[in-house]
């Protein structure tokens, strides 16, 4: 029988590579349901090639455009308009798998219910795990979900692991996670006052969307993927290493007891991880060109403190201060840093204040210990209004 998918983000970088995979295996998998945001003419295409039974967009208006859309294009897919829509597709009796690719926290509320309803959960909205914590896992151990990951670090640490998870804690020494080091890698950290938006979001690997790429360029990307993998892998923080690899051809690593390590490697495409969570624990094509040794000329490592940190990237600290701390930590950091990431597309901020409006929303908002949704959802929307005020603050 074909596996059932929704895609929570579909419009987006990962939810567009999602459906090219789907696509190319359409005796595996069907489309259950997709859902967006604000791109209704897009949505409405994937609705089109693909046929969902179900279609969500985050806002009552652009729903109600895609449905007359859906209508005068004589499409059976429905439009479901309600305020747990999201919820509803994720974890509706008839899907087998859910895609996680909604973009920031608000994806946490269908992963918790896709999680609790037991689905094949793939997850790239790391957000959602570093805002969760132990609450998403406590959803995932209840409902009996699988939790695969698809960011690529942490399916190359999946793919580099032994199938047990039982077996982790006992035979790993540590994880080592490759960051590529982003666009402004090289750049003299004093010039990074006055980078834009563009420059940031021009990775040197990778084709993302603006907020994970914005990300990369501070490298609180690599901060969310430290938190992720404390989370989906369950070693003690001091276990997780993080090393500039400006190629981005090893993916990260597994450096077992006897010092053995296991690597995963390939051409940087998302494809691959997401065409192994779809296929896990089979593998199938996922369209990415094969890396060509013959042709590879070099592959270099950078120790992060040899490399201008942490003037050049004064946030990595932060992934393991959070873990440290309070567990609504996490929560507050990510937050803050949504925020910040926003104000700085929006140029409402400068590139260099990204870590200062996060330092200054940690101090500001006392650490809780979060243990439901709503609390969660809580602090998330406290971190939030002291980041707005912070960044109100900074740009006038
Ligand atoms: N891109 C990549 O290669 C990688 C991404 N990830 C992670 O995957 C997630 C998605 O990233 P990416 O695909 O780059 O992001 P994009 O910005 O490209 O896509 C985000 C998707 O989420 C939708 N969306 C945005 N805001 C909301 C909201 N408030 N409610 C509901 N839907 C919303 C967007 O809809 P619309 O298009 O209509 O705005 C879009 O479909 C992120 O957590 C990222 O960190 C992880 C590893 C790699
Ligand atoms: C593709 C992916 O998983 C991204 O998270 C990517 O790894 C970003 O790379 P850096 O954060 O290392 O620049
Ligand atoms: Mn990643």
């Amino acid at each position: 029988m074909r596996q059932r998918i929704t895609v929570l983000g579909s419009t987006g970088s990962i939810g567009k590579n999602t459906l090219d995979v789907v696509a190319r295996h359409p005796e595996r998998f069907e489309v259950f349901a997709l859902s967006a945001a604000t791109q209704v003419e897009l949505l409405l295409a994937q609705c089109a090639q693909f046929q969902p039974r179900y279609a969500v967009m985050a806002s009552a208006v652009h729903a109600r455009e895609l449905a007359e859309k859906i209508k005068s294009n004589g499409l059976p897919t429905q439009v479901i308009q309600a305020h747990d829509a999201l919820e509803t597709i994720a974890s509706h009796p008839e899907v087998d798998s859910v895609m996680a690719a909604i973009v920031g926290a608000a994806g946490l509320a269908p992963c918790l219910a896709a999680a609790r309803a037991g689905k094949r959960l793939l997850l790239a909205n790391k957000e959602a795990l570093v805002v969760g914590g132990e609450v998403f896992l406590q959803a995932v151990r209840s409902g009996g979900a699988t939790l695969l990951p698809i960011d690529s670090e942490h399916s190359a640490i999946f793919q580099s692991l032994p199938e047990d998870p039982a077996t982790w804690a006992g035979r790993v020494d540590k994880i080592i996670l490759t960051a590529s080091g982003g666009p402004f890698r090289s750049r003299p950290p004093a010039s990074l006052r006055d980078v834009t938006p563009e420059d940031a979001c021009a990775h040197p690997n990778w084709v993302m969307g603006r907020k994970i790429s914005v990300d990369s360029a501070t490298m609180m990307n690599k901060v969310l993927e430290v938190i992720e993998a404390r989370y989906l892998f369950g070693l003690a923080p001091a276990q997780l290493d993080v090393v500039i690899h400006p190629q981005s051809t090893i993916h990260s690593m597994v450096q077992y007891r006897d010092m053995s390590v296991v690597a995963q490697m390939g051409t940087p495409d998302m494809r691959v991880p997401i065409a192994y969570g779809l296929s896990w624990p089979e593998r199938v094509a996922s369209g990415a060109a094969a890396l060509d040794f013959h042709a590879l000329s070099a592959m270099t490592f950078e120790s992060i403190d040899d490399h201008g940190h942490p003037e050049r990237f004064p946030g990595l600290r932060l992934a393991w201060e959070s873990l440290a701390a309070a567990p609504g930590t996490t929560v507050v950091l990510n937050a803050a840093n949504e925020v910040a990431v926003q104000a700085f597309l929006e140029r409402r901020i400068r590139f260099d204040q990204i870590h200062a409006l996060n330092l200054e929303t940690l101090s500001a908002v006392p650490s809780s210990n979060p243990d439901s949704l709503d609390a969660l959802l809580d602090l998330d929307a406290k971190a939030r209004s002291s980041a707005e005020q912070h960044a109100m603050r900074m740009s006038a």
